[in-house]
């Protein structure tokens, strides 16, 4: 036995969700270039539900269902407003899915027609999740989600109280879209071996959220969004840059496992980084990212991930940086949920070996006798 460091390479379940082949993403074979260009979010959370584009009323149903789920139990809501201050976005978010669980009467159910509906419910009330926490934090109160809107247009009125602009709503659901899902990514295999041992879907998700939390996985957006701050002028990212590459410290938002020449989503993130700031006269941020990603591709050949231009995307729609990672799960949970659902139709117990290096013939010593 042989150990694979990370795994990489090693292709441990088959899936029939997001593909990616020479470099294309696919969302259950469409690519994804087409649908961040003509989709909504919500047919592609029905098509990674459900294998196939909702046609008009299946649309129409899912929304309907939406709404009817996206609002929180009061009792999450007491739970949001008990949480420390200054507790880590992510941490709450784990915290917060985790008791939504305890008022979900389904949670315990294992057939698939309450699976599906527990899918829709976290689709529907991450997003509301997010904004409470955000608002509360800030001593306000969380605002109820409206129904009959997207998901993106309802996230940012809940955020900020006020009608987002239609090109903020477009921007929301291009980076839902863009995240939705990738795979067998870490955050997705912590779920899928979760759910596995049949466990429940919510603790698959919680299981994901915190595999998401860190830096190396969606943890990253967050930490572009510190170093563009940190550094913070155009003049200054040169030095920055060959500092950081020359003392081997990694740059957050480049790189990926799977990708080596380069993340397809990383151009819709860039454009859309480059209109925002064009709209609001600040293009500070998109043009430190471009001077960044200039660098770290001359100097290491390593080319932006989707984290990267998240962050100034984000940070131009006037978001908190540390919502960035929960904006994330907000999308990436229909990836989640529909993995758990692919898990759960042909489960096999997740369980690999470990090569083991330890000593081998060592004596048991009594604990007088030891040093
Ligand atoms: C949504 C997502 O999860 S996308 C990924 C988000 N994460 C980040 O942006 C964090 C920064 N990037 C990274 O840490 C990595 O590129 C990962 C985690 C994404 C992929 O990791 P791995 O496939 O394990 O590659 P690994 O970390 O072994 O890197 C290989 C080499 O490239 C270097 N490298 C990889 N990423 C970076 C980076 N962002 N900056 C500088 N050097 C890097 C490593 O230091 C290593 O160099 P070495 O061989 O000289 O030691
Ligand atoms: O696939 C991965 O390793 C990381 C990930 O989630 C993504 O790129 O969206």
């Amino acid at each position: 036995m042989t150990a694979t460091k990370g795994l990489e390479g090693i292709v441990a379940t088959t899936s029939s969700i997001s593909s990616i082949i020479d470099g294309v993403l696919t969302y259950r074979g469409i690519n994804i270039d087409e649908l961040a260009e003509k989709a909504s979010f919500e047919e592609v959370v029905y098509l990674l539900w459900f294998g196939k584009l909702p046609n008009r009323q299946e649309l129409n149903d899912l929304q309907a269902q939406l709404d009817q789920e996206a609002a929180l139990p009061a009792e999450v809501i007491d739970y949001i407003k008990s949480l420390p201050n200054g507790v880590h976005s992510m941490a709450a978010l784990r915290s917060i899915v985790s008791t939504l669980a305890l008022y979900d009467p389904e949670a315990g159910d294992m057939d698939q027609a309450s699976n599906v509906r527990k899918a829709i419910r976290l689709q529907a009330q991450l997003p509301t999740i997010v904004a409470a926490f955000a608002r509360i934090r800030q001593g306000l109160e969380p605002l109820a989600p409206k129904k009959g809107e997207s998901i993106a247009a309802n996230f940012l009125y809940m955020l900020t109280g006020e009608k987002p602009e239609d090109i903020a709503v477009e921007a929301m659901n291009k980076a839902l879209i863009l995240h939705a899902d990738h795979e067998l990514n870490a955050s997705t295999f912590a779920a899928r071996v979760t759910v596995a041992t049949l466990s429940d879907i919510y603790s698959g998700v919680v299981s994901a959220i915190g595999a998401l939390k860190g830096p190396l996985h969606g943890g990253a957006n967050e930490q572009v969004m510190a170093m563009l701050e940190e550094i913070g002028s155009p003049e200054k990212v040169q030095a920055y840059i060959q500092d950081k590459l020359n003392n081997k410290v990694k740059i957050m938002g480049f790189g990926h496992r799977v990708y080596k020449n380069g993340d397809p989503r990383a151009k819709h993130l860039q454009a859309m980084s480059k209109q925002l700031g064009q709209l609001t006269g600040d293009l500070s941020w998109y043009d430190m990212s471009t001077q960044i990603e200039e660098l770290v591709t001359g100097m290491k050949g390593l080319k932006p991930n989707v984290d990267f231009y998240s962050a100034s995307v984000y940070t131009t729609l006037g978001i908190p940086r540390d919502l960035f990672t929960p904006i994330f799960a907000m999308s990436r949970v229909s990836g989640w949920t529909a993995h758990i659902l692919e898990q759960y139709e042909d489960n096999r117990l997740i369980r690999p070996r470990a090569e083991y290096v330890g000593p081998s013939n060592a004596q048991y010593i009594v604990l007088e006798d030891r040093v």
